[in-house]
């Protein structure tokens, strides 16, 4: 089996004096999409935090493709192939779409390879390149700040709650999206309130609740029962 492209071995982290993090194992496979499932607070957010360098870990090891990345910065680990979309919209709402995917050129990325990859994979963000993203609607929103993500060309994508306020259907065409960006390659793990729309583009699921992984498993393995408990209905 090849070395996963993410792999958390007893990870510990926490907020001043209060562990959120009690000892965190996780694989992601090279290719695989893994959803991170579990009820608020139970530490998901934060776990994305110390993958993509944000927070310091207080113990455990975080390796990727095989390199232990302790210390590493959020450049250093962008360097290597992580990109992050956190939780909420990270676009420019006062800059037009176009604007937005041209500030990706300034990291070094051609304008006309972003808005080739941009166009590819969200044609609606074509027919709005001229509209400020803020007057998009958060769908829209959101597809723009993936695309944004996607231009760096990311061998490991971490996404934090890509349905947050969304109505499911625009959440269901997001997901169909990931599974299009999940086959040309690219590893991802989501956290996701939306069980079930993540589980259906999903390889493997891990649930995690007090700040542990408490199961992992293929999508169908993942107990409906267990989960709906666990998701408190959310799924
Ligand atoms: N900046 C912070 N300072 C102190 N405590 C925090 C901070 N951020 C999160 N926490 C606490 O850490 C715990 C885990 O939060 P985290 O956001 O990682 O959970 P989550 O599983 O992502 O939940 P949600 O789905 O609600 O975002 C919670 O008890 C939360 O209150």
């Amino acid at each position: 089996m090849s070395v996963p492209i993410l792999e958390c071995v007893d990870v510990h982290a926490a907020y001043g004096r209060i562990e959120v993090l009690r000892g965190v194992d996780l694989k992601v496979p090279r290719g695989a999409v893994v959803a991170l499932l579990g009820p608020n607070g139970g530490g998901k957010s934060t776990l994305l935090k110390v993958i993509s360098g944000q927070m310091e870990k207080t113990s455990g090891h975080v390796h990727m493709a095989g390199v232990n990345v302790h210390g590493a910065s959020a450049d250093d680990l962008a360097r290597l192939g992580l990109t992050t979309i956190p939780e909420g919209r990270s676009v420019f709402p006062n800059l037009t779409v176009e604007e937005n995917l041209l500030l990706m050129s300034y990291a070094g990325v051609a304008p006309d390879k972003v808005f080739d990859t941009a166009y590819s994979y969200f044609p609606r963000l074509h027919e709005r390149r001229y509209q400020l993203a803020g007057t998009m609607s958060g769908g829209e929103q959101q597809m723009l700040a993936m695309a944004r993500a996607l231009t760096s060309d990311p061998a490991l994508l971490l996404l934090d709650e890509l349905s947050m306020g969304l109505a499911p259907l625009i959440v269901d065409e997001l997901y169909e999206t990931v599974a299009k960006i999940a086959e040309s390659g690219v590893s991802i793990l989501c956290v996701e309130q939306f069980a079930r729309t993540a589980l259906r583009v999903s390889d493997y699921a891990a649930v995690m609740t007090g700040g542990r992984v408490v199961a992992t498993g293929e999508p169908n393995e993942i107990n409906e029962i267990m989960a709906d408990v666990i998701l408190g209905g959310a799924a």
